[in-house]
């Protein structure tokens, strides 16, 4: 099989190759060629292949010896090459990260912890365009993929706290500069221990408002603040994250003929590159907290459900513990003051990991072993 991978040196292709690189995964491909839309050939990454330079990753006919394309490129250029590809005749598989393709009749969104038979069902009906899913609902199913598997939830909102990585690398360079910007305007405060505290909250709150503050990529102060909305604004109150939430949540389960009501509100916060997000769902039963929880932890080789208790919720649910790791705890799980169908759930995940680059990893190692 010819595999060729294109965006593989952007911040989603790169966890992406790391990724590959830890399992091993180059040994299961004979033939691997890489593209580039801006340096086709200069000097390829060396994963032990044989071709050695990049190759144009707009150039139809290369591409087209492709037998599967593995795409981080971005939606621009899913826009731009997956249609005239398929046009020109080429059967090949197309496995991409962008939103592009999503919701594509023709394209399944790949989370193959939760909906592998979905997967499956599609292989064997040659569906050809596979698309890793929005890292909010993609974190959110492999933390309560459970309830869902068992057709438990009746409704769910999330209110998210999402990552400076989920606008991309630029952004996270901002975030880090700003927050060293903003020590920076009180050091001297600071490091005295008897100045004043409503002096130097005064300092910060003008630096936030000031013109010097650096906001060239989010558009508006994050570190020392947040942005209560990700993504386009569709004009009827809902940001295109939040519409993400319900359409790709319900398609991923295969239940878009018949969906669960999933809503709520999407921010984001001076996180690095892990989103979390709490959740309160209505249940079609009341089952007991601890029969919930046996439901979660069993979903899946990656949740961990954490005890709803302060010292464990502080160490093992946060971004600083979880981030550039696979695993996805999920915890804060009780029954709510609503009733006893109602409960709880605060999960956190690495966005760039089960939020992007490894649902893509496993659907190429699916489609390997299929053939
Ligand atoms: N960021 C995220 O959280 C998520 C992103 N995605 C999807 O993945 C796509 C790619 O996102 P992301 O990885 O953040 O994009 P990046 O901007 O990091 O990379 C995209 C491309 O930019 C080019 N590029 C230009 N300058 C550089 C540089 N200095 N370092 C690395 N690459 C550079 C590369 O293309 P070339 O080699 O051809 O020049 C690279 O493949 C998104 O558009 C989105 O569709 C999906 C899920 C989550
Ligand atoms: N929109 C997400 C990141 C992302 O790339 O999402 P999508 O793959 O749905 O475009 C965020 O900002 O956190």
């Amino acid at each position: 099989m010819k595999v060729g991978f294109v965006g593989w040196r952007g911040m989603v292709g790169s966890v992406l190759m790391q990724r590959m690189q830890e399992e091993n995964d180059f040994q299961g491909i004979a033939d691997a060629y890489f593209f580039t839309t801006s340096a086709a050939g200069t000097a390829a990454p060396d994963f032990g292949q044989t071709t050695k330079t990049l190759l144009d990753a707009h150039n139809l006919d290369v591409l087209a010896q492709m037998d599967i394309i593995v795409t981080c490129q971005g939606g621009d250029y899913t826009k731009a090459v997956h249609q005239p590809l398929r046009e020109q005749g080429w059967q090949g598989y197309w496995i991409d990260a962008a939103s592009t393709l999503r919701m594509s009749d023709k394209a399944v969104i790949v989370l193959d912890p939760v909906n592998r038979p979905v997967i499956d069902a599609a292989l064997a009906n040659g569906i050809r365009d596979f698309v890793g899913g929005n890292c909010t609902v993609s974190l959110m199913l492999m933390a309560l993929g459970g309830l869902f598997e068992r057709d438990l939830v009746e409704w769910a909102t999330s209110m998210t706290y999402q990552a400076a990585s989920g606008a991309g690398a630029q952004n996270m360079r901002e975030l880090i500069s700003a927050m060293g910007a903003i020590e920076a305007q009180v050091s001297s405060e600071l490091a005295d221990p008897a100045s004043a505290i409503l002096a130097i909250d005064r300092k910060v709150a003008e630096f936030l408002r000031s013109d010097t503050y650096p906001q060239a990529q989010f558009g508006v102060p994050l570190a020392g603040s947040l942005i209560p909305w990700i993504d386009a604004d569709l004009g009827n109150g809902q940001s295109k994250e939040e519409w993400k939430g319900a359409v790709e949540t319900n398609k991923i389960l295969g239940r878009s003929a018949h969906p669960i009501v999933i809503d709520g509100l999407c921010v984001r916060v001076g996180a690095m590159r892990c989103h979390s997000q709490a959740l309160t769902l209505k249940l079609k039963q009341d089952l007991p907290v601890a029969e919930i929880e046996n439901i979660l932890a069993t979903a899946n080789d990656w949740v961990k459900v954490v005890p709803n208790e302060k010292t464990a919720s502080m160490h093992e649910l946060t971004p600083a513990a979880v981030t550039g790791t696979l695993t996805v705890p999920v915890g804060r799980i009780r029954k709510m003051g609503m009733g006893g169908e109602y409960i709880s759930a605060f999960t956190v995940g690495d966005q760039l990991l089960w939020g992007a680059a490894e649902p893509i990893r496993r659907m190429l190692q699916i489609v390997l072993q299929s053939k």
